[in-house]
């Protein structure tokens, strides 16, 4: 299994291309379901989970070609890959696939709109919370499927075909929201989701679907209205780059010290947890190339955050600002308010010196002046990038156990880091 060894102490200066977001790249490529004709998708991230969705995909009849170089030092270093569903061959999902990755679920809504059937293996996925799926179900059956769950399965079924309908979401789902607007793109009728997720990459499937003849209005709101229709094209889309990955650099960056250009990506996709990190004493402005991150000389201020959903500061950077704010001057403190299990890289960054109490879904960080390299643990995707960041300064060598979870991910982490000055390698095997 491999291992990634940091040897802290390095600011990190220069360029670090932004890949295109797993979270948006996902849920496009399901999309591919919809129609028997081609979707091109540009700037895709190398990563296991698109690989597995690759797997997933090709289970259900999905061809793939891909095609463009991955250039190692350019922003626009993602690969071009067709998909082509010219027939479902099988409208089940089975467990050993769905089971290793959460977005997978989410073909149900494609199969179900274009088949009128699926029959899907309840999701795997991070491990950071019982993470249901009563929502989709609801979603669906406001669209007029039927729903069972048999061994571990939903069976889906819409004799006839889906009928739009308007459904109010009693909690904001950025799955479900996905599923939502697939699904309704090819029912009969209007339409309309309240209280739907307004992620960057809601409106960024939404403008594919678009793009492949879909009509839909508001994503990116909490209203979205779908007029369904009968057939949907190809298209190309280009993957929006990945905001996560954007803020995690950026929050190494102001953990470690140092001037680095994010290039390919830009402010608007993370407003909140900038200011954050802008609170926290890093200095953060859009440049043609690409967002500009510096912090160099003064501490770390402590910043007090709580999670919640697009505007709100992303839970999927809540582990990395944990780690920033172990070395900051004072008393913080970090609420999780979507997942009730996202808090296992406590003690992880404990057994680098870290001073973190939990209460509940609160986390109180005590500043202290220095971190020490020691072995920890990857549990899942954000939490291990969230030891890389704390490794990145700590003392001595810090190595991190179990790394696929950050391969899920992170495309080149390593290579990306190590070009800035930081001391990070891969140890195979
Ligand atoms: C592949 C992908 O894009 N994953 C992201 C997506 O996950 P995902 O789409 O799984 O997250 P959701 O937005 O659905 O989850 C939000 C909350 O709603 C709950 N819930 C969800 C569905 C449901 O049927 N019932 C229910 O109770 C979840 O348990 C959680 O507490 O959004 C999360 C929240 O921004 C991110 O952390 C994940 O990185
Ligand atoms: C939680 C995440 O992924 P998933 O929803 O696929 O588990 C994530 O991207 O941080």
């Amino acid at each position: 299994m491999d291992r990634i060894r940091i040897r802290g102490g390095n600011a990190l200066n220069g360029t670090i291309p932004i890949s295109g977001a797993k979270n948006a790249a996902l849920p496009l490529m399901i999309a591919s379901l919809l129609t028997d004709d081609t979707l091109t998708l540009e700037n895709v991230p190398h990563l296991a989970d698109v690989e597995q969705l690759i797997r997933i995909l090709g289970n259900h009849g999905v061809d793939y070609t891909v095609s463009g170089k991955r250039l190692a030092t350019h922003a626009t270093s993602g690969r071009t890959i067709h998909f082509t569903a010219r027939t479902i061959v099988d409208t089940t999902a089975p467990y050993e696939l769905v089971s290793k990755m959460r977005a997978s679920f989410w073909v149900i809504g494609p199969l179900l709109a274009r088949c009128h059937k699926a029959r899907v293996s309840l999701p795997g996925g991070c491990a950071i919370g019982t993470r249901p799926v009563d929502l989709f179900i609801e979603g669906l059956q406001a669209l007029g499927a039927t729903i069972d769950i048999d061994a571990g399965y939903i069976v889906a079924e819409a004799k006839g075909g889906l009928v739009g309908n308007r459904y109010t979401f009693p909690k904001v789902s950025v799955g479900a929201t996905h599923v939502m607007m697939m699904a309704a793109s090819l029912a009969k009728g209007q339409t309309v989701i309240e209280n739907a997720a307004r992620e960057p990459e809601v409106a960024d499937l939404a403008a594919c679907l678009n793009a492949m003849g879909a009509k839909i209005w508001g994503a990116g709101t909490s209203t979205i209205t779908i007029d369904g229709v009968t057939a949907l094209s190809g298209a190309r889309h280009r993957v929006l780059p990945d905001r996560i990955e954007t803020g995690t650099y950026a929050v190494a960056v102001a953990m470690t010290g140092g001037d680095v250009t994010l290039e390919g990506t830009h402010s608007d996709l993370l407003q909140t947890a900038l200011t954050a990190l802008g609170d926290a004493g890093a200095e953060i402005t859009d440049t043609p190339n690409g967002l500009r991150v510096r912090r160099n000389g003064g501490g770390i201020r402590p910043v007090d955050v709580v999670t919640d959903p697009f505007p709100g500061f992303p839970t999927d950077l809540q582990a990395q600002f944990m780690a920033l704010m172990t070395r900051s001057d004072g008393v913080s403190h970090i609420t999780e308010t979507i997942f009730e299990n996202r808090f296992m890289h406590v003690q992880e960054l404990a057994r680098l010196g870290a001073k973190i109490s939990l209460s509940g879904q609160m986390a109180r960080i005590e500043g202290v002046p220095r971190l020490v390299g020691a072995p920890v643990m990857a549990t899942d995707l954000r939490a291990s990038v969230s030891l890389v960041i704390a490794g990145l300064v700590a003392d001595g060598e810090t190595v991190v156990n179990r790394v696929y979870h950050l391969d899920r991910g992170f495309e080149r982490l390593e290579e990306k880091l190590g070009a800035c000055g930081a001391e990070v390698e891969r140890i195979s095997g």
